[in-house]
């Protein structure tokens, strides 16, 4: 029965989180990504223009899918796409000793720039997964027969390291009760309900929730448009600037608390965490952390929401569910 943990480093202003995976014979620094299928790297067949800089996947260790390709495209727009090649994936311990490692022929910029990131390592359900013609399980899914309890945990940081868990859940990440919620696996993610929220201005009332996934690839907290306004009414300074595509608020603000109300349990976001990044190096106006969910079709509780919790994502009983703990 295997178990592992592995750490999350923060890159600069937690925009996103990497983890050392061992693929074949080489050690790559993935984003792993909850809100995705794919486990997607740089390799030795992406083109140099496009890799300079990043950890390389060198796929003569592995066996390749013959026929099978993948493209993916995310909610940002980026999008990668390569061929599949099958090989020894570890993590934090955890070895699986045969999985479908997507190996980048092309990638878009946003991933050329990124050079701290070597690929995603995708953690949502594998009905999601975009190889043709046959798609293919996640880590989680290839490996979870063989752990202990078919569970992962995330235990995200601001500004600091945090650490993801296969196979148990560690009562020293969290204080109090979990909370479990039922997951909707219906469109491949870690779909659930949130009762309503609340904190900054005219409080959004606690009883307006909706449908909401837990994506750690995702950095911010995107919410109805309604409480994203409600809550920045109440921040001296801030204001929709559509030539940012969001809420902005002065650096200098420390807005309030934000509170989500899920499974009947109240967590609450630190209003720091939501004065999340200046526009621009040096610059005194921030992007705030909370931003509306227009378009999308469902909330997103990216970073900002997940490094207030302890989250447990569990699939070891009859159907799959969320778990919460405050940190
Ligand atoms: C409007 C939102 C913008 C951000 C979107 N998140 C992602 O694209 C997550 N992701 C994964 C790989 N690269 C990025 C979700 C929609």
């Amino acid at each position: 029965c295997q178990t592992g943990e592995v750490a999350a480093d923060p890159q600069l202003y937690d925009q996103s989180y990497l983890s050392p995976v061992t693929i074949g014979n080489s050690e790559l620094m993935l984003d792993f990504d909850t809100g995705s299928a794919d486990l997607w790297c740089f390799s030795t067949e992406s083109p140099a223009v496009q890799s300079a800089g990043h950890g390389l996947y060198n796929p003569s260790t592995g066996t390749e899918l013959d026929g099978a390709f993948w493209d993916i495209t995310y909610g940002d727009q980026s999008a990668a796409s390569g061929n599949v090649f099958a090989d020894k994936v570890v993590v934090g311990g955890v070895t699986a000793t045969k999985q479908a490692i997507e190996a980048a022929t092309s990638v878009s910029y946003e991933f050329t720039e990124d050079v701290a990131s070597d690929g995603l390592l995708g953690l949502a359900f594998s009905s999601i997964n975009t190889i043709l013609p046959q798609p293919q399980t996640t880590f989680f899914d290839t490996v979870r027969n063989t752990l202990a309890k078919a569970v992962f945990t995330v235990d995200l940081k601001k500004g600091a390291a945090g650490s993801y868990t296969f196979g148990y859940i560690d009562s020293s990440k969290y204080s109090g009760a979990i909370t479990y919620v039922p997951v909707n696996t219906a469109n491949g993610f870690w779909q659930f309900t949130a009762d309503g929220y609340s904190g900054g201005g005219n409080n959004a009332s606690t009883g307006r929730g909706g449908v909401a996934i837990a994506d750690t690839g995702t950095s911010l907290l995107y919410l109805p448009a309604s409480v994203a306004k409600g809550y920045y009414s109440g921040v001296q300074g801030a204001s929709f600037d559509f030539r940012q595509g969001g809420y902005t608020l002065p650096c200098s603000a420390t807005p309030p608390d934000f509170n989500v109300a899920i499974g009947g349990k109240t967590f609450t976001v630190p209003g720091s965490y939501i004065n999340y990044a200046p526009l621009r190096a040096g610059s005194s106006t921030c992007f705030g952390g909370i931003q509306a969910d227009s378009g999308i079709g469902f909330s997103i509780f990216g970073d900002v929401f997940l490094k207030a919790v302890y989250a447990i994502f569990d699939d070891s009983g009859s159907s799959p569910k969320l778990g919460f703990a405050a940190q």
